[in-house]
């Protein structure tokens, strides 16, 4: 049959300049699609890293790109992420063959696997806690960034990078190659990441030989994987492994450090919010041991952090190619071109979030439940056969971190910083969050509450 979507309408919107397309407002105006929004609607044309664009914002559009996925799209990255990430990472890989090795890699993020990295996530909350306490005023985002890193080495590799500084040195300068052009001259911030990710594969070879000669040994994602067998009873070649486990080493930690630090920031702008969350702590015993049970009872702690992630998601959005032309909207959506889906828009959707500007945990109760009224309204993970795979690795995560900060820790912002949320390369606050930290003094009737 014709596929007559073709002769539709293209969606509205400007085109920029040539080669250039919008690229550069993209990445430096905050405003970018809620500009774009007013002017055109939810569907609009652009041009970014080279390619004709189409925005397709809300919860519909989620669904409508979610539910295509493999039939009208398909994962894109720009050059340099592709080129960087490696061709057998699963964020890259598409298809059946990325459904076999997302099933296999799913099994180091299986419940009984999560509650065997819970005491380690406990260990290494209560060291960085420790050392900030000892700091008395720092720049957060740059110390969380060393404590997410520094959980992720240690569950996904079993390694411990507490003293070794060049290997997290190599990962910032290949994350910052991620979102550059790719040009391989010297002195580019591609051609230092390149680089970089030579070293950090090197390094990741290094780690995989070692453990394969005493396979038993660490509970971590790496051991997991070693013995983890596809349909065909196949293990992952080295090749492989070493681009699957430098993409989980990424996105287990940077996308954390971003939500840990807007949890921070946002408890500090909201004391009536943070006093509740603790509430709750005394009322679990904040001196009690944190297992899977007590996280369990932490239903206020799961809506702030939910809500901490609808108000400054870390992931902005992502990226498709179109591989057939399709309609959405009364528009054309022509093969060949990138569609793009938006998490922020959605979340500040007013059809579904009651004053989506204000930070209001809330809203998650289970009597209001928001985000329940369309499917797709809630999208920090993504959605469909491409949602987060490491999303319950991060919850536990932040939970553990949050529990143990409001349970024996206070922070107050340092005045005079400038705290706007920059979103590149991931939502972060400008000045990095500076504030001083100090051990929580509890009040006597607090005292007596922690008791009962
Ligand atoms: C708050 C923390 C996190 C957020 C907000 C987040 C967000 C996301 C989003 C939005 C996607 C989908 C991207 C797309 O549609 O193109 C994604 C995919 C992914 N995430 Fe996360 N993530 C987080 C933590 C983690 C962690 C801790 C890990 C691993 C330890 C992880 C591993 C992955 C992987 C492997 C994928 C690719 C899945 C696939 O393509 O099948 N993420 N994440």
């Amino acid at each position: 049959m014709k596929n007559t979507n073709h002769q539709l309408p293209l969606p509205p919107g400007n085109f920029g300049l040539p080669f250039l397309g919008e690229t550069i407002a993209f990445l430096r105006d905050p405003d970018f699609v809620t500009k774009r929004q007013k002017k055109y609607g939810n569907v609009f044309k652009t041009n970014l890293f080279g390619l004709p664009t189409i925005m397709m914002l809300g919860a519909d559009a989620n669904r409508f790109i979610f539910s295509q996925e493999n039939q009208n799209f398909v994962i894109k990255w720009i050059d340099s992420a592709l080129v960087l990430l490696g061709s057998a990472s699963l964020v890259t890989q598409t298809g059946t063959t990325h459904q076999k090795r997302r099933k296999l890699l799913s099994q180091a993020f299986q419940p009984r696997a999560l509650a065997s990295y819970l005491p380690s996530m406990v260990e290494i909350s209560n060291l960085y806690l420790q050392r900030w306490e000892k700091m008395g005023q720092l720049t957060w985002y740059p110390e969380i960034r060393n404590y997410t890193f520094d959980v992720a080495c240690k569950l996904l590799v079993g390694t411990d990078v507490n003293n070794d500084t060049h290997f997290a040195e190599l990962f910032e300068e290949w994350c910052n190659g991620l979102l550059t052009l790719p040009i391989r001259l010297p002195g580019t911030k591609f051609s230092k990441a390149l680089k970089a990710r030579e070293k950090l594969l090197a390094k990741i070879e290094d780690i995989i030989r070692q453990r394969q000669q005493q396979p038993s040994s660490g509970q971590d994602v790496l051991g997991l994987l070693l013995n983890a067998k596809d349909e065909d009873g196949s293990n992952l070649s080295i090749e492989e492994l070493k681009d699957q486990l430098l993409t989980l080493l990424f996105a287990g930690h940077e996308t954390l450090t971003s939500a840990l630090t807007s949890f921070c920031l946002l408890l500090a702008q909201n004391p009536e919010i943070l006093a509740a969350a603790r509430e709750e702590q005394e009322q679990i015993g904040c001196e009690g041991e944190l297992t899977s049970e007590t996280l369990q009872k932490m239903t206020y702690l799961d809506q702030v952090l939910k809500e901490v992630l609808r108000f400054i998601p870390p992931v902005g959005g992502g990226f498709r190619s179109v591989i057939q032309t399709c309609e959405f909207n009364g528009y054309s959506i022509p093969q060949g071109w990138s569609v793009m889906y938006q998490v922020v828009t959605t979340h500040q959707d007013q059809s579904i979030y009651k004053n989506p500007e204000t930070f209001d945990p809330q809203r998650f109760s289970v009597d209001r439940a928001e985000d329940k009224s369309k499917p797709f309204s809630y999208v920090t993970f993504g959605g469909g056969v491409r949602e987060c795979l490491g999303k319950e690795f991060a919850k536990l995560e932040m939970k553990i971190f949050a529990a143990l900060l409001l349970r024996g820790y206070e922070w107050e912002l340092v005045p005079g910083q400038n705290l706007d949320i920059t979103m590149i390369p991931l939502a972060h606050p400008c000045d990095g969050l500076k504030v001083y930290f100090r051990p929580r003094v509890q009040l006597p009737n607090e005292l007596e509450t922690s008791r009962i």
